[in-house]
């Protein structure tokens, strides 16, 4: 009896294999490499590389290892990206990810985790949203995971497949022992690229827009630890394994930080000063999104145990640093 996590050379995905190894689980990851990266993946997973819609391979994939679950992480996942290659993230997210579930459903799988995210919401306002909050993506990359989620809803109602949809807010950090992180080229993810500014890689980091409905005119993101995250895809697992409903749920703090507030800490925790540029707003992103992520805490038993951001920020600079000593 397997797991399959797919996209698991990606950044949460690795995470992922590291979070089922550590509880002795049996992993398959089945990743294209289009942005992941074998190095990430666990010695004690199995590295498949190949795509999501190549049904023919996951079918073999869930007959050979026995796959009684999916964790499905592969996707395009740059909000503005989005924007500029609709078709693109339509295709990748959307389409492929039809193509899986219906490999799933052929192939017997029981169990379906899907990685949602925050930006079903759109433009969210500065209170925290639920899962019944208004779903108005802003972009086509939060349109293609909220048709994957229907997909799912509707699949599972045709046939014996329960599945978690958990719609991640900001993801950042990486393993507290420093054994995966973030490593994609040329990163767009604000904690990632402050951090690379601080350590020197980038000249300057630029502020998306300083003209919001915000505290400080900057926007405001939930920004989750990633262990956490992945603490809550152990719980989703556990609970779909003991027969659970299937559900949607936020995997979030609750609690909102301005792109300058984030800024603030890095310099802090780093202890150095680096050049901030302040630009327009980028197309596709919402002004706040924070979480109100009760249902995971009570429907999962989920806690969270990194709920600090000079912590995270302290783990992605040091996964950074060790970056840099790999590629030297
Ligand atoms: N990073 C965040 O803050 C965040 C927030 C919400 C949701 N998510 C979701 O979490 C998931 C993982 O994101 P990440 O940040 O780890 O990104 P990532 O780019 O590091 O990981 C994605 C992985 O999927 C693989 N992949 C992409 N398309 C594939 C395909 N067609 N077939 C096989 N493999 C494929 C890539 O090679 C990569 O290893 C994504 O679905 C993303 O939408 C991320
Ligand atoms: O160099 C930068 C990078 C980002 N930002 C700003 O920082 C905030 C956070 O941006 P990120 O790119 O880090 O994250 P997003 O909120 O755009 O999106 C992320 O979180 C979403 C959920 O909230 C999605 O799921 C998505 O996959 C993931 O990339 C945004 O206001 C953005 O404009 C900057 O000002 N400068």
């Amino acid at each position: 009896m397997s797991v399959l996590v797919t996209g698991g050379a990606g950044y949460i995905g690795s995470h992922m294999v590291l979070g089922l190894a550590d509880r002795g689980e049996s992993v398959v990851v089945l990743d294209n490499l289009v942005t992941g990266f074998d190095w990430l993946v666990s010695p004690q997973a199995v590295l498949v590389q190949g795509d999501i819609a190549d049904q023919a391979l996951v079918g073999r994939l869930i007959a050979e290892h026995g796959v009684e679950t999916i964790v499905h992480f592969a996707g395009s996942v740059v909000v503005p990206d989005s924007v500029s290659d609709p078709l693109g993230y339509y295709l990748n997210n959307t389409v492929k990810t039809r193509d899986l579930i219906a490999a799933a459903v052929a192939g017997g799988v029981k169990q379906f985790i899907f990685s949602s995210t925050a930006a079903v919401y759109g433009m969210a306002g500065l209170e925290p949203v639920s899962e019944d909050s208004l779903l108005q993506p802003q972009s086509p990359y939060g349109r293609s995971k909220l048709m994957s989620e229907m997909m799912l809803e509707d699949a599972a109602k045709a046939h014996p497949l329960r599945y978690a949809a958990l719609r991640y807010f900001n993801v950042a950090g990486g393993d507290p022992s420093g054994r995966s992180g973030q490593a994609t080229k040329g990163a767009t993810h604000l904690i990632k690229v402050a951090v690379e500014t601080a350590l020197g890689r980038r000249a300057a980091i630029e502020v998306f827009g300083d003209d919001y409905p915000t505290p400080d005119g900057t926007a405001v993101r939930d920004y989750i630890h990633v262990t956490d995250l992945i603490a809550a895809h152990l719980a989703a697992l556990d609970h779909l394994r003991n027969g659970g409903d299937s559900l949607v749920a936020n995997v979030g703090y609750g609690r909102g930080y301005s792109v300058r507030e984030v800024l603030d800490v890095v310099r802090r925790v780093h202890g150095t000063d680096f050049e901030i540029r302040q630009g327009g707003r980028r197309p596709g992103d919402p002004a706040s999104i924070v979480a109100n992520a009760d249902r995971a805490r009570t429907l999962l038993g989920w806690a969270p145990a990194h709920d600090d951001l000079e912590q995270i920020v302290g783990h992605a600079i040091a996964w950074e640093r060790h970056l840099m000593r790999r590629n030297a």
